[in-house]
């Protein structure tokens, strides 16, 4: 599931209803100029559209949103989210990107920022261009994901998002404060529970899994903060 170092892609993390309600609530959407809420050299380099946050439809997207997280139970094992920071839902029409640039360290309430997430809203086949190019020390990886499906990454990783060159790009973007502020542990941790999780589904008795279970635990205990 982690695709390079330590991005992890999740399928399907929208469903097709809430695939539905979100496209629904677009049609009413308010956006504004995205430059509002990027810093420093991010401002300059920033050109796309968000929805305002005041509109109904917004309220409406958030909320599915935060649904589909909470039911999702390889998102918060891989993530470990503490808090997570409001929803931005963003448009890209032609020509529209957002260059090389690092997101702000504390967000909001000094909340720190230890993992970025893109959630498609569209499909690829909509747009030409506009790929989420992330670094990566064995080379850089773009993603540009189905429907539905969401990305996570390390905030610590410079990207950009690619000129869209043809059609729109749509995305909602937030970023998480983990329990486990480093990405390498947080990693081992989620490895670990996926061979726990394998264990119990066939065996709910497992002692071999009882005993990994404990170190997970104890790991969990140790790192979190
Ligand atoms: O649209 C994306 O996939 C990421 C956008 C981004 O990097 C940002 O909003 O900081
Ligand atoms: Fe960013």
């Amino acid at each position: 599931m982690y695709t390079s170092s330590s991005y992890l892609t999740i399928s399907s993390f929208l469903n097709e209803e809430q695939l539905e309600q979100i496209a629904q609530a677009q049609t009413t959407a308010i956006y504004e100029d995205g430059k509002h809420t990027a810093r420093d050299g991010a401002r300059e380099v920033k050109n796309n559209q968000q929805m305002n946050t005041g509109c109904t439809a917004y309220s409406t997207i958030q909320q599915v949103l935060l649904t589909a997280m909470n039911h999702n139970g390889v998102f918060r094992n891989a993530v470990l989210p503490k808090n997570i920071y409001p929803f931005l839902i963003s448009k890209y029409t032609q020509q529209m990107g957002y260059g090389w640039h690092v997101d702000s360290p504390l967000m909001g309430n000094m909340m720190r920022t230890d993992v970025a997430m893109t959630i498609f809203l569209n499909d690829p086949e909509d747009y030409e261009g506009g790929e989420l190019e992330l670094q990566s020390s064995t080379g850089n990886v773009l993603y540009k994901l189905k429907k539905g499906d969401a990305v996570c990454y390390p905030c610590t990783q410079l990207h950009q998002v690619r000129e869209v060159v043809d059609g729109e790009r749509h995305v909602a973007v937030t970023w998480i404060q983990s329990l486990v502020k480093v990405a390498e542990q947080r990693k081992l941790l989620f490895d670990i529970q996926q061979v726990i999780d394998k264990l119990f589904m066939q065996d709910r008795q497992n002692l071999e899994a009882k005993f990994l279970q404990q170190s997970h635990s104890n790991l969990l205990r140790m790192w979190c903060e």
